[in-house]
Order: structure tokens, then sequence, then C-alpha cells
């Protein structure tokens, strides 16, 4: 680690410093257990991987991949894997904190983990992305595993290679073990529903926010950031309740329209060319994005996208974390002065691993559960939670982030706190 980086000390405004700042805010409401407050400040392991290749060319490449698990006081580390070429080891700390928060915040038995490698997988033919992704489980198998650590998708991640990283593992280890990860082909141990699983999250948790805030979701217009797993499965829900999505945004650019986009013949061209190879929109210049006239925005792409300017100028009363560390502090701050209402990551887009968590349990029960009940058993420990949350955020007189937070810092160090220290 070099000497910038440590646990303790991040980079300014990056997401490590984003998410201890966030901790640093509910010392306040834990009482007696915030002596134990540091165990958060800290992933539990950290590992650095080095992912060489053939390329299709003849020549050898070098990835740097990480995988860190934050805290397994609850059970088995869980949490995605991401490829991209920005991805950092301090990115992939903050990431695998904030799941800790989430799998804590909707009980599940789970801690918190999360890896990557920095590659840009558009850049690889389908030969090199198997590679990689094969390589890299190998390295990390030596801390990954059914009951120890079980990687998911995340960014540049989906069900083929998931299963290319269950099928290395299993020969890894001699058999075929299916709970290594989850997120997986239906037909190698995946679940219904997990595909959607975030987006339906998101939805269900925006479809509350609203209840409580009276907005209407039949004409409420909506700004949908990253236009992938999450972004355009929450967009499609909201689309359906009557919602109107009004401008989208993925790295090829942002379209809008104002009478609402359609999402039927969007999709497969945002899949295939990115949201500007599409017709029925106007281009405009990517920080105009903030300028839209919404009443509900969805960051669903990357973390720190909304900064303090972009907080004091959005016209979106409610905003619904689909992306992991979309808001920096200092624009949480301007948008609850402001009266907006966030729901935070750490609950909106928990549907996933909700999902991850059922797909795990079928695994080892090999028993598996229609559609219809992952999505009535989702939206039930979702509403919990958020309910919970709720009563918490009205108790204190906090945010909903700050919340989340409290219960889920609870359970966790209260699991710390019973299992004692000494080996
Ligand atoms: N997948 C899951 O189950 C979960 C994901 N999340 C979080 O949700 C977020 C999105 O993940 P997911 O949908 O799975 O990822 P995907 O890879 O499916 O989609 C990411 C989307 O973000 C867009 N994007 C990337 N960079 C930018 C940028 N600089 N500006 C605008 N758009 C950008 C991508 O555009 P393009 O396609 O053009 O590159 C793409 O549309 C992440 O923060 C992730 O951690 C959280 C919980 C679970
Ligand atoms: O499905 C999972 O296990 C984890 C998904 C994930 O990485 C996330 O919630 O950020």
């Amino acid at each position: 680690m070099s000497e910038k980086l440590s646990f303790v000390n991040p980079t300014a405004n990056s997401p490590w410093g984003t998410y201890l700042s966030q901790v640093d805010r509910v010392v306040p409401y834990l009482g007696p257990l915030a002596r134990w407050v540091e165990t958060l400040k800290r992933p539990k392991r950290a590992l650095i991987v080095d992912v060489p290749i053939e390329m299709d060319d003849g020549t050898i490449a070098h990835f740097e991949g990480y995988r860190v698990q934050h805290n397994m006081s609850r059970g088995p580390g869980k949490g995605g894997v991401r490829f991209h070429p920005d991805v950092t080891l301090e990115e992939v700390m903050a990431l695998s904190a904030w799941m800790t928060i989430k799998t804590a915040a909707v009980n599940l038995p789970y801690g918190g983990a999360k890896g990557g490698i920095r590659v840009d997988p558009k850049k690889l033919s389908l030969q090199e992305l198997e590679k990689v992704t094969r390589r890299y489980t190998s390295e990390i198998g030596i801390i990954i595993g059914p009951h120890t650590d079980i990687p998911a998708p995340d960014v540049n991640t989906n069900a083929q290679i998931m299963a290319w990283m269950m099928d290395t593992y299993s020969m890894n280890v001699g058999g075929t073990a299916t709970g290594v990860v989850t997120g997986k082909p239906l037909h190698l141990g995946g679940s219904l529903g997990r595909v959607k699983a975030t987006g339906r999250g998101v939805f269900v948790t925006g479809r509350e926010a609203a209840r409580r805030l009276g907005l209407d979701l039949r004409g409420a217009r909506i700004a949908v950031q990253g236009f992938g797993n999450v972004g355009s499965v929450a967009a499609e829900l909201f689309a359906e309740a009557g919602a109107k999505i009004v401008a989208v945004q993925d790295h090829t650019g942002t379209i809008v329209n104002s009478n609402g986009l359609d999402l039927a013949t969007l999709i497969p061209v945002a899949n295939k060319e990115g949201v500007v190879a599409f017709k029925g929109g106007d281009v405009v210049p990517n920080e105009a994005f903030w300028d839209v006239a919404c009443d509900i925005l969805i960051p669903a792409a990357l973390e720190g996208q909304i900064t303090a300017e972009r907080a004091q100028k959005t016209s979106a009363k409610l905003v619904l974390e689909g992306a992991n560390g979309p808001t920096v502090p200092t624009a949480d701050d301007i948008l609850a002065e402001r009266g907006v209402l966030v729901v935070p990551d750490v609950i909106c887009n928990a549907g996933g691993v909700t999902v991850s968590y059922f797909e795990w349990v079928q695994d080892f029960s090999s028993f598996f559960w229609d559609e219809d009940e992952i999505n009535v058993r989702l939206d039930r420990i979702m509403m919990k939670a958020l309910n919970q949350i709720w009563d918490t955020a009205d108790r204190h007189k906090i945010t909903l982030r700050t919340a989340t937070y409290a219960v889920a810092c609870e359970r966790i160090l209260m699991a710390r706190q019973e299992r004692g220290l000494y080996p």
C-alpha cells in the first residue's frame, strides 16, 4: 500500500473518505457500542493480486486486481466484482465497507466484501475477458469460498462472468461449488429475479419514499444517470407505474425528452450502442443532465457524481441512490438543507444482495423458488428494513442515511462485541 493510502487517511473526496465521514456521523447514536466504532474504519483484510494474461496478439498484459473483506462479524463476506479502468484499492475498500452496512441494514447474515480489476473490459475480446476473469478468480481463491466470501456482479460484470468464476473456483477445489458466487445463469444455480433485483429494490424503496412525500408517481419526471443493470430496470419499473423518464445518461452521453423517453425502443439501442444512438430524444451536454427539470433523480452509475454544485442545482425532490456512494458528504448536507429527500445506497440498492442471499440459500438447499415467491420476499425484506430506518430517522431527527448507519452499525458492533476479541 502506498504511503499516501492508508486505512485511516483517505485521499480527499475519495469514496473511502466519503464512507469514513458517514461513519463519523453515526457515532453519537451508537451509545456504549461507540467504543467499537474503529472496527468499521478499517477493512479486516485486503488482497492485491497480479492478473497476467496472454492477449490475442501474443503479448502479455498484467492487470491489477483486488478483493477486500471489510467486516465479517455477522457472516461471510458478500459483495460484487467490478471491472473498470478506474478501479483502485481505495475504491474497493469503500465499496466493501458499504456492503457491510448494507447487509446489516437489511439484516442478511453476511459481512461486507468487494472486488475489482483495473481493466477496461470494452477493450478485451471475449476470450481475453474469460482469461482475466479466470486468472483473477484463481488468485483470490485463497480467500473466497461459499462459507467465507461470496462474490457477485457489479459494474461491467454479469452472469457469464459469474459462471466463469464459479467454474474456475470449482475446478480448483475439485467439486461443483455453486454457492461460491451469486448472480449466476439460471441453469448453473442462479436465481430467478436476480438480474432485476437491484432495480426492483430501487423501485420499491422509491415508491414508498414518494408515497410518504405525497409525490404521485403517475406523471412524475425522472432523470437516470447510468443505464446499465440498475438504472435501466429501475427506469422500466417506474415507467410501468406511470412515471416519465425525461433524461438518461451513460458514458456515451446524455439524452432528454420532456414528454418521456420510450424505453421499449431505448433499452435495446442503449445496450448495443449507448444512449446517444437513440433517436427519440435530444442529445445535450453531460453537465446539462443535472439541470433537467425532474421530480426524482436516480444516480445509477459510479461514486462521487452528486457534488456540492450539482446538489445545489438539481430540481429533484427525491434522490434514489441506485449507485454505491454517488453523493459526497458536502452534497448530502446541501440536499438535506434544501429539503431534498435522499434514500441512501445502503438501503436503496440492497435488492441485489437480498436476492443474491436467496440464490445462496437455494444453492445450499438445492431447492429453487419461483419468481413470485422471490419478489414477494424481496419486497417484504426491503419494506421492513426501510420502515425501521424511517422510524429511527424520525426518532432522532436525522437523515435516512445516518439512520440506516445507526440501525446497521448497532447490529454489526453488537455482533463484534458478542464474539469478543481474543483468538
Ligand atoms: N449490479 C448490481 O446488482 C448492483 C449494482 N450496484 C451499483 O449500481 C451502479 C451501477 O451498476 P450496474 O448497473 O450493475 O453496472 P452496469 O455496468 O450494468 O452499468 C453501469 C452504467 O453506468 C454507466 N456509466 C459508467 N460510467 C459513467 C459515467 N462516467 N457517466 C455516466 N454513466 C456512466 C455505464 O455506461 P456505459 O454502459 O455506456 O459504460 C452503464 O450505463 C454501481 O454503482 C454499482 O456498484 C449496487 C447494488 C447492486
Ligand atoms: O449481490 C451481491 O452479492 C452484491 C451486490 C453488490 O455488489 C452491491 O450491492 O453493491
